[in-house]
């Protein structure tokens, strides 16, 4: 058993002194992409335009949904929209997203193993996306993951969001873990961005939805699967502050 096991059931190191891994959400733990082009062609067409072929619409991610959604209708045609509609438009989006949340929707392979191997070392886990918190958490149940998670923050959580660092700081704290003992794990510019801005390490995943390859990024490590995720997470936390106590 893990030293970090036995001190944990002692009850000994409160959660501030457990180190933390924060997910991205789309590109990262998932495969959302067929469920979010769904609902931006559901979006579309209550418009009367016509649907985004899937490779067309998949080009459109690599900026978040809200992002997709706004160069979907450009794609589209459509130009010069008021920021009032692209709103607008941006919750019609949400509301098509709500109700097939998981229908093509799927854990990219090895998540839920990769998980328990950091639970069992004593980790904590959280959620930082850009998605609504209640879609996330939904969704997140879905998968049958949703109970891994001490925190799971949406755009609509704070008053912040990725790429503002106090996003992923704020889901730290939530979380009951410390920053200075935390690493993101994520798919795009915006993930790496964010945990730049906060100080904090980072890891990315190549299958996502990155406009560029996320290696140009220069992310602290670059994992081909989960299956590399906790070897390139412990060799980084052990650069990590130690708590004082
Ligand atoms: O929904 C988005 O805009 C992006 O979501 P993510 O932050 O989980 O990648
Ligand atoms: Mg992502």
């Amino acid at each position: 058993m893990p030293a970090s096991l036995s001190i944990r059931f002692t009850g000994i190191v409160s959660d501030s002194a457990r180190p933390i891994v924060v997910f991205d959400l789309d590109g990262t733990l998932a495969d959302t992409a067929p469920d979010l082009i769904a609902a931006l062609n559901a979006t579309l067409q209550a418009e009367g335009l016509p649907p985004l072929v899937s490779e067309r619409a998949r080009r459109l991610l690599g900026s978040g949904t809200r992002s997709m959604v706004e160069r979907g209708f450009r794609e589209a045609g459509v130009f010069g929209s008021p920021a009032d509609l692209l709103e607008t438009r941006f919750q019609r989006f949400l509301g098509f997203y709500g109700r097939n949340l998981k229908r093509d929707t799927r854990l990219f392979p090895g998540v839920p193993e990769a998980l328990d191997r950091f639970r069992a070392e004593g980790w904590l886990l959280a959620v930082c996306t850009n998605k609504a918190e209640d879609q996330a958490r939904k969704l997140l149940d879905l998968l049958g993951i949703g109970d891994r998670f001490a925190a799971i923050c949406g755009y609509d959580t704070f008053a912040y969001r990725k790429p503002d660092p106090r996003h992923l700081t704020l889901t730290i704290e939530r979380a009951g873990a410390d920053p200075r003992r935390a690493l993101m794990v994520g798919d795009s510019r915006t993930d790496i961005a964010t945990a730049r801005a906060a100080g904090m390490p980072v890891i990315a995943v190549p299958f996502g939805y990155s406009d560029i390859p996320v290696a140009a990024l220069s992310p602290d490590r670059l994992i081909n699967d989960f299956g590399e995720l906790w070897a390139a997470a412990s060799e980084l936390s052990a650069g990590m502050r130690r708590p004082k106590r």
